[in-house]
């Protein structure tokens, strides 16, 4: 059995971890971590597991968590999460971060989009990315693994197999992506306070938004080639979910069929992700950590439609799929 650690627990992608754990066979959460020294009871933050799991959320050590676990997720802010991975890793344990910390490349970018220093930067660049379906074999036996952004998923998944394929140009590519209000996290922000948000539509980040260099830089590592992309995120009233239509401009002997053809052939045998028939929704995939894409030819454009659980394939679905592949145990344990 794999002992196992979260450090923000309490929070959203926590809550969400737990309701996978509870089910993994493998796996035995034995520390739940919280910045609070009240020690709260599980049951007390998250109703919804009461019965589940009789633990405490407590404020310990790296010491105390190195003793009582193997493994650690960190769903913690960036910059937070960062520091405790240094700590953690020093102590031999294995971590899946769920926080961007370890997404981008080098130092540099990452100060630039996150406006603060990396605390822990030697690990940029050699981290993989858990995303499995392109960096399978990066990410087993891994030690530390920087599980993706939820826009990035959707927009990767959908875009890596038609640059590789020669099926899209590199440039000139328009992700439009629209994201439950769970993606902004369970800590209250004004624009996510209910009556700001509800009945409304918007756009944000237009332009600044830190996803955009993540997405810049996995295809780029995906395709072999410098690829740059407009992306735009935009906050719509459900729970959770994300969809994203995407653009770009044809290439080679791009129809509609090649297109299908090569999404079906890069996912042929991949569990999570299905190329289907029919424009997806958000519905279609929530709860369950799969990706759904619709693909085709539309007026001179490569049309994409990417669909989502932000808190699921876009976060803690992804983070066990991860722990599983660095543990050694079946990738789609405890998954749907
Ligand atoms: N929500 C989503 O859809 C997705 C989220 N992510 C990323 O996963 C991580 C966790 O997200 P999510 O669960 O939504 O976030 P939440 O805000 O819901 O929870 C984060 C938890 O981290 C703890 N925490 C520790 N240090 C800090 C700090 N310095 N500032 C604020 N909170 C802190 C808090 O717990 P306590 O108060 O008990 O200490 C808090 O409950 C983030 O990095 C996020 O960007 C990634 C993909 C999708
Ligand atoms: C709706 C909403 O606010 N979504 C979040 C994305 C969540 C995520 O994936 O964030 P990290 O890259 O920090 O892990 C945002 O735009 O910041």
């Amino acid at each position: 059995m794999t002992r196992v650690a979260i450090y923000g627990a309490s929070g959203y992608t926590g809550l969400e971890l737990l309701k996978l754990l509870a089910r993994h066979p493998e796996a035995r959460v034995t520390a739940l971590l919280t910045r609070q020294d009240e020690a709260p009871h599980l049951s007390e933050i998250h109703p919804q597991l009461t019965g589940a799991f009789d633990l405490r959320l407590e404020n310990l050590s790296a010491d105390e968590v190195a003793e009582r676990a193997d493994v650690a997720f960190t769903c913690l802010p960036h910059a937070a999460s960062a520091e405790v991975c240094a700590d953690l890793l020093s102590r031999d344990m294995k971590v899946v971060d769920l926080s961007a910390d370890y997404r981008l490349g080098d130092a540099a970018t990452y100060q630039k989009w996150y406006a603060h220093e990396h605390p822990d930067a030697g690990r940029l660049g050699e981290t993989p990315y858990g995303l499995p379906e392109l960096f399978r074999t990066q990410i087993i036996g891994a030690k530390l693994v920087a599980n993706p952004g939820c826009y990035p998923t959707s927009a990767i998944l959908a875009l890596a197999p038609l640059l590789r394929a020669g099926l899209v140009e590199r440039d000139g590519i328009v992700i439009d992506s629209k994201s439950g209000v769970s993606g902004a996290g369970r800590t209250p922000k004004l624009p996510f306070h209910y009556p700001e948000c509800n009945e409304s539509f918007s756009a944000y980040g237009v332009g600044t938004h830190r996803h955009m260099p993540e997405i810049d830089r996995v295809l780029s590592m995906a395709s072999d080639q410098s690829v740059e992309v407009l992306f735009t995120p935009h906050l719509t009233p459900m729970d959770r979910g994300i969809l994203s239509t995407i653009y770009a401009t044809p290439k080679g002997d791009a129809t509609p069929e090649s297109v299908v053809t090569a999404l079906k052939e890069a996912y042929a045998g991949e569990r999570f992700v299905s190329i289907v028939d029919t424009p997806p929704a958000t519905k279609h995939v929530a709860h369950t950590n799969r990706c759904h894409i619709y693909a085709t030819v539309v007026r001179g454009k490569v049309l994409l439609v990417s669909v989502i659980d932000n808190l699921i394939k876009g976060a803690s679905g992804a983070a066990v799929q991860n722990f599983n592949l660095i543990c050694g145990f079946d990738e789609s344990t405890a998954l749907i």
